[in-house]
């Protein structure tokens, strides 16, 4: 996907500057629903941002008085047509596509850089599992969460059950999952899902913009450490993660970085690194 043009996107826009990436979910007319192009279209973007731009902080907002309605609901009625045959062979389908859409927001995950979002409105079913994958996550005083799969029959999917019990606590994933009911910011706030609550968008843009800027400033190397190890511990005793800790750093831990950080801090100027490795040449992903 290294030939993807931002500017032919159709469910996203994209703009890089000051090694800040945004991405916007630019579909406000359709309340940001999820159609099939956007599953390919997020993971794409984001993957084209690691290895082929500037950035070193993603930031997601979207456009409309919604941040996202979830899956789009037309989805729903073409899989009923398209769910027939042979039960095994059927089933076998089914499993390869929710692990594909998995992965498009495992991307989120995986990307070196921080994903920060911001949210307005309704995030809803697969905007949840979306922004569940994130690294922080802030909100206008109008956003309301629902995991609305339940409500309509189905188990969520792609990663808010997998991910949400490790935000907020376990009986209140419970209680949203099994209701289906909406959580409200300061909810989301006092439980821990997202950092801030801002009294609108454009006050909560320009904070989380600030944040980024923050990030942006630091060696990109020692982010994506923080990143990586982050999500390691998660996911592993922390005699597991020290022990990885360790060898990252015997390969990690380099003078450049360190000295370029306490010179400019001496000189009172900001600092200049080195962005990450892009491709390594003849290895592009097609
Ligand atoms: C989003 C919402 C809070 C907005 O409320 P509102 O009061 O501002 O607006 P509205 O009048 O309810 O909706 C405006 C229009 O937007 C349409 N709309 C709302 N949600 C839509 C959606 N998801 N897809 C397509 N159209 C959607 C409404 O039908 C309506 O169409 P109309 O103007 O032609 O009547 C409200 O519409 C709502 O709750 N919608 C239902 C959303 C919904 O069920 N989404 C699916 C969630 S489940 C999900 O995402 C599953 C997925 O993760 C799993 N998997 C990956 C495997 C597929």
């Amino acid at each position: 996907m290294s030939d993807l043009d931002f500017s032919k996107l159709e469910t996203l826009s994209v703009s890089i500057d000051q090694h800040i990436a945004h991405i916007q979910l630019s579909r406000p007319e359709a309340l940001n629903s999820m159609i099939p192009i956007f599953w390919h279209e997020l993971p794409a973007t984001v993957r084209k941002i690691d290895e082929q731009s500037a950035a070193r902080v993603i930031v997601i907002s979207s456009q409309g008085k919604h941040f996202s309605a979830g899956m789009d609901l037309s989805v729903f009625t073409q899989m009923g047509q398209d769910f027939v045959g042979e039960p095994g062979r059927r089933a076998e389908r089914m499993r390869r596509m929710v692990l594909e859409l998995q992965d498009s927001f495992n991307a989120l995950e995986s990307v070196r850089m921080p994903v920060l979002v911001a949210m307005q409105g309704g995030v809803i079913g697969g905007a949840v599992d979306m922004v569940c994958a994130a690294d922080s996550r802030y909100c206008t005083q109008d956003t309301f969460f629902t995991i609305k799969e339940t409500e309509i029959g189905m188990t969520a999917d792609v990663g808010t059950l997998q991910r949400l019990p490790h935000l907020i606590p376990q009986g209140l994933v419970r209680e949203l999952a099994y209701t289906g009911r909406n959580m409200g910011a300061q909810e989301a706030k006092e439980s821990g899902l997202v950092n801030q609550v801002f009294a609108d968008q454009e006050s909560m843009l320009a904070e989380v913009m600030k944040i980024a800027a923050q990030i942006a400033g630091h060696s990109p190397l020692a982010v994506a450490g923080c990143k990586e190890m982050i999500n390691y511990t998660r996911d592993h005793t922390v005699a597991d993660a020290l022990n990885y800790m360790a060898t990252w750093q015997t390969g990690m831990f380099q003078m450049p970085d360190i000295q370029e950080a306490m010179g400019a801090a001496k000189e009172r100027r900001k600092p200049v690194y080195q962005e990450l490795h892009k491709n390594i040449s003849g290895m592009q992903r097609k």
